[in-house]
């Protein structure tokens, strides 16, 4: 392994039945830096994203062929602990999906779950989680207020600080702003510049721009495979390939 990687993908394959979803995929993920997963509709971002947690493993009749490799570590190893994978693994998704609890409820359900029993420990988790997220000063007098109460925006933020409570190293968002007004838009793409700091990002996103603006690296996904992965910059402005320069350009798509 090496010490800059987060994730390493090898030759990675996923199918749905007989339907080859993925193929092939090899991708190296840097630590603490943001990847974009941009291309056209079906192409396979959110299957490869919802494999990086095994999400995919909830669904009847799917098979995978290759490695995902974590800290060195291929997760789909037999013995390899799901719950821990969850924990370190961290997912947002398209609509802000709140539980139908309170704020503070929202945030302690990981932490709780993964043995945080200490009332204070919690408090402090609730309060570290939405600073980082800066929702802290727009919630702290209604913690135990219903957060389905809150903005959409405010929800979205919500959903990354509960991913964040119980300290993952990967943050997947699966175009965590598409529900969202430009101003709720710009807000997320401010945290996810910020969070890049102490979390590996993931995020799948349709908007060229927001991925021009917010990522390190790009990956182009075309019908199952990894046309080209690089630089942002260099995807967005020398793109070796023509169907990525078509894609950005806005030709297809
Ligand atoms: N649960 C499923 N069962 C069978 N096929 C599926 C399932 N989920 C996705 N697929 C198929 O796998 C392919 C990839 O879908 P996926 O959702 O990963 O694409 P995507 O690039 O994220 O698309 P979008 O940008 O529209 O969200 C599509 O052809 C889709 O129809």
């Amino acid at each position: 392994m090496k010490n800059n990687l987060r994730l390493e993908v090898k030759n990675f394959s996923f199918y749905y039945g007989s339907f080859q979803a993925l193929k092939n995929i090899n991708m190296n993920i840097e630590k603490n830096k943001v990847t974009a997963l941009i291309g056209p509709s079906g192409c396979g971002k959110s299957t490869f994203l919802r494999s990086i947690n095994r999400m995919n493993d909830l669904i009847e009749g799917v098979k995978y062929e290759g490695e995902i490799l974590l800290d060195g570590e291929n997760i789909f190893n037999k013995d390899y602990d799901i719950v821990d994978l969850r924990k370190k693994v961290g997912m947002v998704f398209q609509r802000p999906n709140p539980f139908p609890k309170s704020i503070y409820e929202n945030i302690v359900y990981g932490p709780r779950l993964h043995g945080e029993k200490n009332k204070n420990k919690l408090m402090e988790i609730v309060e570290s989680s939405l600073k980082a997220v800066a929702l802290w000063d727009e919630v702290k007098d209604k913690l135990h207020k219903s957060a389905l109460g809150l903005s959409g925006g405010q929800q979205q933020r919500l959903c990354i600080a509960r991913a964040i409570a119980v300290k993952p190293e990967i943050l997947l968002m699966d175009e965590p702003t598409s529900a969202l007004d430009p101003i709720s838009t710009s807000k997320i793409e401010e945290l996810v510049r910020e969070l890049e700091k102490d979390y590996t990002i993931i995020i799948v996103t349709h908007n060229m721009q927001q991925a021009a603006r917010i990522s390190e690296y790009t990956g182009f996904f075309y019908q199952g495979e990894v046309e080209e992965f690089d630089k942002t910059e260099i995807i967005f402005t020398n793109p070796k390939n023509k169907k990525t320069e078509d894609y950005i350009t806005g030709k297809f798509g």
